[in-house]
């Protein structure tokens, strides 16, 4: 197997970039109808893992023509407070959807601080009601890195039905609801976790690896069958001898371009493709709430020509 020339590298530039040019479309129509898109990113604490992801949400929601706003809570704050917090914003009109910065603090209760996000603003798909969508085979708006990582892998142009994918990594976050997205398509699907028994032997059958664990070189090219698609999700901070950090994901990138046909690069693979999706989410959030408003507001003149 020669090694990966470049273009053998998914990149997830221009799949962001075609995603995002979509999006400043749908955005500027809905402004020009009164509609203005606004994304609030809600964050507890100091936590260095996310300032790289508000900050990239921050600039494209800017290009894509989405209002941004950040609003940081202390780390003491408590469940009840962001609770009332998020109720607020759900009854504020001018708001089109609600992120929740993971991690939180210990002390907060995340499954429920998700659920208080009204499914109709809920731009991660992580309510219980989103969740269960994609169950039903309705993808629209699903977790953004689960949704990324299967645009990357069909930027391959490999056919999903009947693929043979394996997922490792199991979080309700990302590994989940990529398996969910994956049956959906078509794929058969199987799901790795700490408890599976050959992680390697698993891994080694997959067409396409999709890997969410959080542990560098975790992959490595023994594990990945030749010809396969890796899709890398990890972001893990290393620090090098010189004391200097880089991120890296979860594949051993080095190794593994050797046999794989195509692999994401980290950084510039999944994680842009998932702020893009956030973006493309609360587009379609906002076309949700204008049903809802159009439903329940629509039908004035049927109601008085009927008094
Ligand atoms: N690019 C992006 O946009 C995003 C990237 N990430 C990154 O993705 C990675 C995973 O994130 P997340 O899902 O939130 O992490 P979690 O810690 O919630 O989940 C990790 C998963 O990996 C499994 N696991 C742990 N050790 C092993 C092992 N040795 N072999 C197989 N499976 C194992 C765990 O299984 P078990 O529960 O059974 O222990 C668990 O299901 C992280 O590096 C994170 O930074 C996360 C979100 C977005
Ligand atoms: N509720 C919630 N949902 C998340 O999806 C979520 C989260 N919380 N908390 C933090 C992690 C991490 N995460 C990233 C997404 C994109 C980049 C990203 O855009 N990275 C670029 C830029 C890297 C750089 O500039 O250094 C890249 O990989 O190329 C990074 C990190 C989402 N997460």
């Amino acid at each position: 197997m020669p090694p990966l020339d470049d273009n053998r590298y998914l990149k997830g530039g221009p799949v962001a970039a075609r995603i995002i040019a979509e999006v400043r479309a749908a955005a500027q129509q809905a402004t020009d109808e009164g509609f203005r898109p606004k994304l609030v990113s809600i964050t507890v604490g100091d936590v260095a893992a996310v300032d790289v992801y508000v900050r990239n949400q921050r600039a494209k929601a800017e290009l894509a023509g989405i209002d941004f706003e950040e609003r940081r809570f202390p780390a003491e704050l408590t469940a009840g407070e962001l609770e009332a917090a998020i109720h607020g914003m759900n009854a504020d009109p001018r708001i089109t959807g609600i992120i929740i910065q993971r991690p939180v603090p210990a002390h907060i209760p995340i499954k429920a601080i998700q659920a208080a996000v009204h499914p109709l603003k809920d731009v991660e798909g992580m309510h219980p009601a989103s969740i269960g969508n994609i169950v039903y085979n309705e993808l629209d708006l699903a977790p953004c890195t689960a949704a990324a990582s299967v645009e990357l892998l069909k930027a391959t142009g490999l056919e999903l039905k009947g693929l043979e994918v394996v997922v490792v990594g199991h979080s309700e976050i990302v590994g989940k609801p990529i398996a969910f997205l994956l049956m959906s398509e078509g794929a058969t699907v199987t799901v790795c976790h700490h408890m599976t028994r050959s992680l390697a032997a698993h891994a080694r059958r997959a067409d396409a690896l999709f890997v969410a664990v959080g542990k560098p070189r975790l992959i490595k090219a023994d594990m990945v069958k030749p010809g396969a698609a890796v899709i890398d999700i990890g972001i893990n901070a290393e620090t090098l001898p010189d004391g200097s950090s880089r991120i890296v994901g979860d594949v051993d990138t080095e190794s593994v371009k050797e046999v794989a046909s195509w692999i994401t690069p980290v950084p510039g693979g999944v994680g842009p493709v998932t702020v893009a999706i956030l973006l493309r989410n609360t587009m379609v959030a906002l076309n949700r709430q204008r049903a809802v408003y159009r439903a329940t507001f629509g039908t004035a003149e049927a109601t008085l020509a009927a008094e």
